[in-house]
């Protein structure tokens, strides 16, 4: 297995980087530092893509167990790839990282068998570094990494947004990278400070990195918990039995009956160990910017973040938007599975009945990745088909989450139409995204992204639609509990992909050209 560490009881310092090597790091491998081509869009991209999930437990039996069960819970924040680290005495570091669904291959008992201990660290991935769109084995998570005192293994959610110059920097001072993925870069960072613990090894490092992330680490002993300053991605705390769980999303919580204690604060990092928990604030204070589209996509509709539930979120993004963008029309359907929320809101609102217009295969995954351009042209009716009878001879409001490409808004209105509709309203539970996202979200590059390209009236005639509309960036913010909108001066989340207001600057993007504007310094290593 590559990656960083191959498990296996605790070995000396991984310490490669102290050496004063000079060059292009691991000949073996094909990461130069340089981050092109791999790290670019491959042709298999579509849509938007998840995230990642993590879920950590200590202190249960058999916790790999639980892990599993927590990753098939966050399933739907990335489908790639999955992988599972535990600690036992007998053992010491055990790591299983496996290409596919966690329901294939962390169910199976003899890769379970290999997982023995109380604590154990999982992550399901979809990646948005290294081969981005088809995960190598080597960058699955999480990572591990010896250090003197002990190994350390790493689960990340998010995107460093300096990853690129990081790793540009220390392989120029010897570091020999054994992955593609950003997250690699903390190691390497934790292995070059001069602090006695892992904690504040992983403080010295994290001081460094910029952009989004929640992160778990694990000791043999020790949880560590920490979100990035502005608490872009999500990161919850739970306990069971006495044991403490840390979780992307409280959903995964619910899944193995453990209660939610609370969330972990943007800029906190925490460490727990069977004793009990400890707070810190590693970084300098700054605003929080949590990642709206948390609530419009990315999150499942049973999770609850900052004390709202996604679901009602959603469906109140539906009310403002019957509010905002009324339709004549005869029925309201939405797009299965993400649109169903606002759907019923605008259904609600606007007094139009709700009908499953649209219907979903369930044994196709959130997002189907399609090889060729043919086959992606099928793909939305390999995923979704019209419900012909409802439909036919009416005028019928589409409500869907988002429009990223425009693949699914196209494909849709003329199954619509072939089914008989007399009109097709579309109606979008976000506004336009017009900028990619650099935060842990695989959004195309912006040329791709419809709305970058073209303004209402022109998507709605390149769609064809008979009408158009988007709830506005205040709509989006009044549904997701902030009743004044958006605070043009201090927004409270990250809303970048529609604003184009980029809490953190993302360097490595703007230094390939992916947006606009000069390259700043690199951050110091
Ligand atoms: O404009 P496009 O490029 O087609 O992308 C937008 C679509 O992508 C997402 O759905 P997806 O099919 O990925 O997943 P879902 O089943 O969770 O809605 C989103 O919910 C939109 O429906
Ligand atoms: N989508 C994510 O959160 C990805 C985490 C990490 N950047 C990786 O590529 O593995
Ligand atoms: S750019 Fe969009 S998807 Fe990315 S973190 Fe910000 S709001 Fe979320
Ligand atoms: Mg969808």
């Amino acid at each position: 297995m590559s990656g960083i560490g191959s498990g296996g009881p605790d070995t000396p310092c991984y310490g490669h980087d102290r050496h004063e090597i000079h060059g292009h790091g691991d000949p073996g491998h094909d990461h130069s530092g340089h981050a092109e081509p791999e790290h670019g869009e491959t042709p298999f991209d579509d849509s938007l893509h998840e995230e990642c999930g993590v879920f950590g437990v200590l202190g249960l039996d058999d916790a790999s167990t639980y892990a599993a069960l927590g990753l098939h819970a966050l399933q739907h924040r990335g489908q790639e790839a999955a992988g599972i680290a535990t600690w036992h005495p007998g053992t010491g570091f055990n790591v299983e990282r496996r290409l596919g669904y966690v329901r294939d291959e962390f169910t199976k008992t003899e890769v379970i068998d290999k997982l023995p201990g109380r604590i154990s660290l999982g992550h399901t991935r979809y990646s948005t570094a290294g081969h981005k769109g088809q995960t190598a084995l080597r960058d699955i998570q999480p990572l591990l990494a010896d250090f003197a005192m002990g190994s350390f293994a790493i689960a990340h959610n998010g995107n460093l947004t300096n990853a690129d110059k990081l790793r540009a920097k220390l392989i120029e001072r010897g570091a020999i990278f054994q992955s593609g993925s950003d997250t690699e870069c903390i190691l390497h960072l934790m292995a070059r400070s001069m602090q006695q613990t892992i904690p504040d090894k992983m403080k010295d490092a994290l001081r460094l990195v910029e952009g989004a992330f929640s992160l778990i680490g694990m000791t043999r002993t020790k949880m560590i918990g920490v979100r990035d300053p502005m608490g872009i991605r999500p990161l919850v705390l739970g306990r069971k039995d006495g044991a403490w769980i840390l979780a992307s999303e409280t959903c995964a919580l619910d899944i193995i009956g453990a209660d939610f204690e609370r969330e972990i604060e943007p800029g906190e990092m925490i460490i727990v160990s069977e004793t009990g928990i400890t707070s810190h604030r590693p970084f300098e204070p700054a605003p929080s910017r949590f990642c709206v589209f948390e609530y419009v996509y990315f999150s499942r509709p049973d999770s609850q973040i900052g004390g709202l539930s996604v679901y009602e979120a959603r469906r109140l993004i539906g009310v403002e938007l019957a509010r905002e963008a009324p339709a004549e029309a005869d029925l309201v359907c939405p797009i299965p599975d993400s649109g169903t929320p606002a759907a019923i809101g605008f259904s609600q609102e606007s007094g139009i009945p709700f009908a499953m217009g649209i219907i979903r295969n369930p044994y196709v995954g959130r997002t189907f990745i399609e090889p060729t351009q043919q086959i992606r042209d099928m793909g939305v009716r390999l995923k979704l088909n019209v419900n012909r009878a409802l439909v036919a001879g009416k005028r019928v409001v589409l409500v869907d989450d988002s429009v990223v490409r425009g693949t699914t808004s196209r494909k849709i209105k003329e199954m619509v139409l072939a089914a008989g509709a007399r009109e097709v309203h579309f109606r979008i539970a976000s506004p336009p995204t017009r900028w990619s996202c650099f935060y842990g979200v695989d959004t195309p590059d912006r040329e791709k992204l419809l709305a970058a390209r073209m303004d209402e009236a022109e998507m709605a005639r390149h769609l064809g639609v008979d009408s158009l509309r988007f709830v506005s960036l205040d709509g989006l913010y009044r549904a997701c509990g902030m009743a004044e909108g958006r605070d043009r001066s201090a927004p409270r989340f990250c809303d970048a992909c529609f604003s184009g207001d980029y809490p953190v600057d993302p360097r490595d993007a703007r230094a390939k050209g992916k947006i606009d504007g000069p390259v700043l310094d690199p951050a110091p290593v």
